[in-house]
């Protein structure tokens, strides 16, 4: 398979999940092409059971394709051996999920920081300066000490943002993020989620139901039926999206 372009942070060409269960097999998804540049926000739709998750999980590696290639920095991860595309997830992909399994114990800036622990082996002082920088600019900077229990579920939400990026990887991902969120502090999450990667010049993808999320985003990939169905990367024709939905 040809190699992939560096100048693409995410690659995909023609990749396809099969999930068989007995008689039947299910293409969960079906030819995904894919590439995606530093800086760029992408809003990933469509109904439910279209191959959403599934995709994301392919591209944060945790799932081989059963067709196709996934490039990360021009690296082909299915090529990888366990052990490596283990340590490529964790210096290369930032994930933020619906349950943003933040570990209980731990506070707020120690949640943060276990990622740069895990990658570093330990903490420097710009490790520590980076955890607090990315909490303060998500406006938790008065819940640095506190359990993950005593905060609200968007501070939470806040919380798994600063750790999917703090390790600076290439690729964020986030699945349905604003799930448990009222409107009004979705809006924010998304608003913030979206500077960050811009400022940082992430690859950034977020799966969501809420089409009024993509307003912060620079382009839509919407599936169907496994297959990408509509693309949009004009901000009139995103808005419109929004509005007709
Ligand atoms: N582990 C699995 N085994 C068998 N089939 C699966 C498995 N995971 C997903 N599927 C099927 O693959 C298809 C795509 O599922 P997927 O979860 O990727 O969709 P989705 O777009 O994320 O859906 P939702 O919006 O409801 O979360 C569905 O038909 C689903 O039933």
């Amino acid at each position: 398979m040809a190699a992939a372009s560096k100048k693409f942070v995410i690659e995909t060409q023609d990749v396809a999940k099969l999930y068989k269960s007995g008689e039947t097999t299910v293409r969960a998804v079906d030819g995904v092409s894919m590439r995606i540049q530093p800086g760029e926000f992408i809003g990933l739709v469509g109904p439910s059971g279209s191959g959403k998750t599934t995709m994301l999980a392919m591209l944060a590696a945790l799932l081989t394709p059963s067709e196709g290639e996934v490039w990360i920095d021009g690296t082909a991860i299915s090529q990888l051996p366990e052990a490596e595309r283990v340590r490529f997830r964790r210096e290369r992909i930032g994930f933020t999920f619906q349950s943003n399994n933040l570990v209980p114990y731990l506070t707020v800036l120690e949640n943060v920081q276990l990622m740069l622990q895990l990658k570093n082996g330990r903490l420097s002082s710009i490790d520590k300066e980076r955890a607090r920088y990315l909490l303060v600019r998500l406006g938790l900077e008065n819940r640095l000490n506190s359990l993950p229990q005593q905060l609200s579920g968007g501070q939470r939400q806040r919380v798994a943002i600063a750790r999917s990026l703090v390790h600076g990887p290439s690729v964020v991902l986030a699945d349905e993020p604003t799930a448990s969120l009222d409107t009004e502090r979705a809006y924010q999450v998304v608003e913030i989620f979206a500077n960050l990667i811009h400022e940082e010049n992430k690859a950034g993808i977020m799966v969501t139901h809420d089409l009024r999320m993509c307003q912060y985003v620079d382009r839509v990939i919407q599936m169907v039926d496994g297959k990408v169905d509509t693309e949009l990367n004009q901000r009139e024709e995103i808005l419109e999206f929004i509005s007709c939905a």
